[in-house]
């Protein structure tokens, strides 16, 4: 890996939001990114969203434990093949969970176990709009982690799609949470830039993996 000029810091983006750059170690990274590949596979695997004014979602999608569709949960792909969503298995948990101690310290870490994972691919140019995690019934921290090319992640606030936000650049193994009273701000990925993944991971696009507790 190419040395950085300035060691990326870690850094509270807004109260509850922290992005460690780096958090996810070589090894843990290729053991998610396989983890990913398995997971995108049918039934139940990698699809593209439909919204209901009849768009499409440019980064494709995955989900364990709970589907995710515009704009609730259910046990089962509805808006797909119909089949049983896969299982969220316990060792995410334990990483979301060790997540959330490490960037907001040990008693932001909520009583209920992680139970959702959204797994975004991001091919070529996708993007994603300004949204609110807002379908999960718990307040408990949501915990990103990205691998392959790097992003530009606007956090906002929880008021507007607008302004005020911070642009923030998300790599291959950083972790961002967002807790508290950033828990419902706005957030989105005006860009992606294409060709930036590090070539020893070997993955050509981004995965961004968002750990949820349902509350459900
Ligand atoms: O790709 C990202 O970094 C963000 C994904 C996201 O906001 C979501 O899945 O709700
Ligand atoms: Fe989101």
């Amino acid at each position: 890996m190419e040395e950085e000029l300035f060691p990326r810091e870690r850094l509270q983006i807004a109260p509850g939001a922290v992005h460690v750059p780096d958090w996810l170690d070589a090894g843990s990274r290729r053991d998610l990114l396989t983890a990913c590949r398995a997971w995108a596979r049918p039934p139940a695997g990698l699809r593209s969203v439909r919204t209901p004014g009849g768009g499409t979602m440019t980064a494709r999608q995955v989900c364990l434990g709970w589907h995710w569709y515009p704009y609730a949960y259910a046990r089962t792909v509805v808006d797909g093949d119909g089949a049983a969503v896969k299982p969220f298995p316990a060792w995410l948990g334990e990483l979301g969970r060790r997540a959330v101690a490490d960037a907001l310290g040990p008693a932001a870490v909520a009583a209920a176990p992680y139970d959702i994972a959204l797994i975004n691919f991001y091919a070529g140019d996708a993007r994603m709009g300004m949204h609110r995690d807002a379908d999960e019934r718990s307040e408990a921290p949501v915990v990103s982690l990205s691998l392959g090319d790097t992003c530009v992640f606007r956090f906002g606030n929880t008021e507007t799609r607008t302004k005020p936000y911070t642009d923030v650049e998300l790599r291959s193994g950083d972790l961002f949470v967002f807790g508290g009273a950033s828990r419902r701000a706005y957030h989105g990925v005006p860009r992606v830039r294409p060709g930036t993944a590090p070539p020893e991971l070997g993955l050509t696009g981004r995965l961004n993996v968002t750990l949820r507790v349902s509350g459900l």
